[in-house]
């Protein structure tokens, strides 16, 4: 495995793998690995030859008064997991690397996609994500870049900045890697202490129950947002950021779930701001 600081090495080892036939799988992080980003390096190394693994904390996704400066970076240990889980190649960039001047130029998705749910409370986050992956996929050119449904609004903007932009790679969503108790694997959960751990597991408890009473019939958006609410305000100092009912894919608020949606939240738990997900499925027949 290779690991390189410099964009000109990216591109150098990237172009020999492709002019050898080989199809690029990519998987941009920003470090602190954990087995949610493991299960996303496997699922590039069964789909595509070469995997390239970028790990940069990205400072214009973050707001000021947000963790840039205490986010976790453990990159002796990261490197360690990328060469278990079988990759070919880390990008570790610094800031000065990926932005050398003054960044005139941005990739931006504009209305409900960046503007509801996270993006309420993190203005401006998701035009650093779509631009730093825009610059990311410009240097890798990966044939699929691979991200986790955890981040599903992160997921669904990019979708649509490849679309809108005819970008030529595919975006492969994978599934939520959860902890034993159910809790959302996540860098940030490094911030928390035993207790508030364990206090997290309330989370994924009022998302499958929120998706047990839709199995079992209900329909009502502010019915399962209350519910959710009340279970998550059972733990003390839980604060919550938000909880929605929206559609999976313009994630445009639903009153009644009458086909697939997605309950979605962001909680504070102690000092980490945490978010989860589940897909609401309703049956033809229910
Ligand atoms: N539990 C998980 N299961 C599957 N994929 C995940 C999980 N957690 C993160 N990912 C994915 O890993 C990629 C890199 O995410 P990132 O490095 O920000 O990790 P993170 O754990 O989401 O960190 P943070 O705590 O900052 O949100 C993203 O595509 C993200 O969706
Ligand atoms: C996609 C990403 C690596 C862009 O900085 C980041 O938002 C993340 O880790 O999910
Ligand atoms: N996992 C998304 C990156 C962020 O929260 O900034």
């Amino acid at each position: 495995m290779d690991i390189a600081e410099k964009i000109e090495e990216i591109k150098v080892l990237t172009r020999k793998a492709r002019t050898s036939g080989k199809s690029i799988g990519f998987v941009p992080t920003m470090g602190a690995l954990h087995a949610g980003h493991v299960s996303l390096i496997e699922a590039a190394c069964s789909r595509t030859d070469y995997v390239v693994v970028s790990i940069f904390v990205n400072p214009v996704q973050f707001s000021p008064g947000e963790d840039l400066e205490n986010y976790p970076r453990t990159l002796e240990d990261d490197r360690a997991k990328c060469q278990s889980a079988g990759a070919d190649l880390i990008f570790v960039p610094s800031v000065k690397e990926m932005y050398p001047d003054k960044l005139q130029s941005w990739v931006e998705v504009e209305g409900q996609l960046t503007e509801n749910l996270c993006g309420k409370s993190r203005p401006g986050h998701f035009r650093g994500v779509t631009t730093v992956c825009a610059k990311l996929f410009n240097i890798v050119m990966p044939d699929i870049a691979f991200f986790g449904r955890k981040d599903a609004q992160q997921a669904a903007v990019l979708k649509k900045m490849v679309k809108d932009l005819n970008m030529p790679l595919q975006l492969q969503v994978c599934p939520i890697i959860r902890e034993k108790s159910g809790l959302a694997m996540s860098s940030r959960n490094k911030y928390l202490s035993d207790k508030e751990r364990q206090d997290a597991a309330v989370l994924y408890q009022s998302l499958v129950k929120c998706r047990e009473m839709v199995d079992s019939g209900t329909r009502n958006a502010r019915l399962l947002v209350d519910t959710m609410r009340k279970m998550i305000s059972n733990v003390d100092g839980a604060e919550i950021d938000y909880i929605q009912i929206v559609d999976p894919d313009t994630l445009e608020d639903v009153d009644t779930v009458e086909k697939q949606a997605m309950a979605a939240l962001a909680v504070k738990i102690g000092p980490a701001r945490l978010i989860d997900n589940i897909m609401l499925n309703v049956s033809a027949a229910g």
